[in-house]
């Protein structure tokens, strides 16, 4: 099962060599190409088709599954190269894994509480870099920056984290959580590439900057979200405000990530604290709008386990405690060369997202 059948059939957008963009989804490990289908289907990346809105979702899907039963002619995925598949309007990045929030707390901070005081009554987020979204196997080059008082160089202290990322099809403010489905098209995995030390000298009082913007890489297919089966969300106490009610659905998608080839960890979603309703219900109840093409991050994925983390600063307690990977080698933070693999699918493997990789090209 490569949980690429007929029950997901995510988007991307493809070229094959010295040919346009074109809009495709993933069957197996081959591609269909569904620019011939005209209309929404014609365009070079997903903006016009996820603006269009719910009911041309679901029109477009079923387009999509009697195209692809019909037997069209396919192309290897090692025959093309995939591309962005949306264009990134803005990107938000949240921190709603509590287990994440308590250990970067206890690693950063240990002289504070574990978790800010508002962490259960908000989703906490900040507005990233939506220029430096990169696709899958872009090369990430090391950053440098002011690494403490009057040290500038290379990043030591080079991370990743491991997201669920949510693309918005249909604009909108004031996104009630039950109107979540009308406006998220789908979801991609994210890795949240980030400067551990350059973060830690830079970040009080107003949040990550340059630790952060430098890459964000994102899975190249697109899982459309109504192929997921929501699940109950995690209980929360004390119980949300009105405009964060109800939490709306969760999902059990369960992460993992590869350092070299070697397994070092499992995220499992299911265990994120605020829902991808109530980050959207958060990020618009000011009055902002959202628009086709926004991209947010649930935050890093970690669970309750040791084996469940969704960094290296939480693998390695901030460098201090390497792990071995299978070659016998050590590592804290990320190496000139290292590859690092977040891939995921659902919880029964019958709806893969893919992954999402990149090389660190120093
Ligand atoms: O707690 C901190 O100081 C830092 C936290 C992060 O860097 C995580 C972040 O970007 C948000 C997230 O992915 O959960
Ligand atoms: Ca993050
Ligand atoms: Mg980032």
């Amino acid at each position: 099962m490569t949980g690429f059948g007929i029950d997901n059939l995510p988007y991307g957008v493809f070229s094959v060599p010295r040919g346009e963009r074109r809009l495709g989804v993933r069957l197996g490990n081959d591609v269909v190409d569904l620019s011939g289908l005209g209309g929404l289907f014609a365009a070079p990346s997903l903006n016009p088709l996820m603006a269009a809105g719910r009911r041309e979702w679901t029109a477009a899907r079923e387009a999509v599954i009697d195209h692809v039963m019909a037997g069209p002619p396919t192309i290897p995925l090692h025959d093309v190269t995939l591309h962005l598949p949306f264009e990134v309007a803005d990107y938000t990045d949240f921190y709603s894994s509590e287990a994440h929030a308590v250990n970067t707390a206890r690693i950063l901070r240990p002289s504070s509480p574990e978790l800010p005081p508002q962490w259960r009554h908000l989703p906490i987020g900040y507005h990233g870099r939506s220029s430096t979204v990169v696709v899958s196997g872009t090369p990430i080059r090391r950053p440098s920056g002011q690494l403490d008082s009057g040290v500038y160089g290379p990043t030591r202290r080079l991370d990743i984290e491991a997201e669920v990322g949510f693309v918005v099809g249909v604009p909108g403010r004031l996104i009630p959580t039950g109107s979540f489905e009308d406006h998220v098209f789908g979801v991609v995995l994210v890795n949240d590439w980030s400067a551990r030390d350059i973060q830690a000298w830079e970040y009080r009082p107003l949040g990550p900057f340059l630790g952060k913007s430098f890459a964000t890489s994102v899975s190249p297919w697109v899982v459309p979200l109504s192929v997921l089966t929501p699940v109950a969300p995690p209980r929360q106490d004390p119980q949300p405000l009105d405009y964060l009610r109800p939490a709306g659905p969760a999902y059990d998608l369960r992460l993992s990530i590869s350092w070299n080839e070697t397994p070092v960890s499992s995220p499992p979603f299911a265990t994120m604290y605020w829902t991808a309703a109530q980050q959207l219900a958060h990020l618009t109840s000011n009055g902002a709008s959202v628009r086709t093409g926004d991209l947010y991050a649930s935050g890093t994925v970690s669970g309750p386990e040791r084996g469940q983390v969704g960094s290296f600063l939480e693998l390695t307690s901030n460098g201090a405690a390497p792990v071995t990977l299978a070659d016998g080698s050590r590592r804290g933070y990320l190496r000139d060369g290292d590859r690092v693999e977040i891939s995921g699918s659902s919880a029964d493997g019958k709806i893969a997202l893919g992954s999402v990789l990149g090389t660190v090209a120093g």
